[in-house]
């Protein structure tokens, strides 16, 4: 994948020349608005098992030029959804230093500054992530956006390593936490819908949970996320910033959104 996914001549709009599910159906990510949600009873609050990793254990975070994700330990599934779903890795969506509107869902019509994505796939019905990702009941990705407030100790405990894993290729071992610090009190306010990749390929095998509540890190975590990593390699006499890594709302047409909770 090229290095400029996000910008340039390669940006998303190219993205259907080589990856032609990206010009498909059940794109994500989408703008939640009033006239697409639907109330859903049967939406019942997430169950995790396994998030609460003890310190001994280690998380890898990478950056694989165009995020930094963190994988997670095969231990760690949801239950309460379709199939059992079990953790794959953790990556983030942010905007750059002038403009911190990086979610890439949006919410009338409104970015939050950044979006923090957990992915899992389908356990019960593959053996991997691999094999889940192109099946339309594949993966489960939970994402948790993210906005300005009190200095958050939790994604400190990812974001205090970005300075290891500046360049393109890079990793560093994390020491395990609990997972579920990350997400939102509320874990049964959700939106829910059938999406896709925000990647290419952008396979539409995702089933979206985007919690209803934001979670708040501090301007100091916001800025280091938008500053700390390049999608070059250390070596690279032309460095590119990681920045503005979200992809565009997509077409939503003829679908509902499903929330848990009443207006
Ligand atoms: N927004 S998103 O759709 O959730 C999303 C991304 F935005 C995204 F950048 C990636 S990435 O790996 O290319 C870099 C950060 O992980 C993924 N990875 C998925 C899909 C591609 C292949 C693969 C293989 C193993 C595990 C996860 C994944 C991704 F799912
Ligand atoms: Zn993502």
């Amino acid at each position: 994948v090229s290095l400029l996914l996000y910008a340039g001549p390669d940006g998303e709009k190219a993205w259907p020349k080589k990856y032609p599910f990206c010009g498909g159906v059940f794109q994500s990510p989408i703008d939640f608005h009033k006239d697409i949600l639907q109330y859903d009873s049967n939406l019942l609050p997430l169950e995790f098992i396994g998030y609460n990793v003890s310190s001994t254990d280690r998380f890898t975070l990478t950056n694989n030029g165009h995020s930094v994700k963190m994988y997670l330990s095969p231990t760690m599934y949801i239950r309460n959804l379709p199939f059992e779903y079990t953790a794959s890795q953790l990556h983030l969506h942010w905007g750059n230093r002038n403009k911190s509107e990086g979610s890439e869902h949006t919410v009338s019509g409104k970015h939050f500054a950044a979006e923090l994505h957990i992915v899992h796939y389908n356990s019960e019905k593959y053996p991997d992530v691999t094999a889940a990702m192109d099946k339309a009941d594949g993966l489960a990705v939970l994402a948790i956006l993210l906005e300005i407030g009190p200095f958050n100790p939790s994604y400190e405990k990812i974001f205090r390593h970005f300075r290891n894993v500046k360049y393109k290729d890079q990793m560093v071992q994390v020491p395990g936490f609990n997972i579920r610090e990350l997400l939102p009190d509320r874990l049964d306010e959700y939106y829910r819908y059938e999406g896709s990749l925000t990647t290419p390929p952008c396979y539409p095998s995702v089933l979206w949970t985007v919690f209803r509540h934001p979670v708040k890190i501090s301007q100091e975590q916001l800025l280091a996320l938008e500053t700390a990593m390049y999608c070059t390699e250390s070596d690279d006499p032309e460095p590119l910033e990681m920045v503005d890594n979200f992809r565009n709302v997509q077409e939503f047409h003829e679908r509902l959104v499903f929330i848990s909770f009443h207006e």
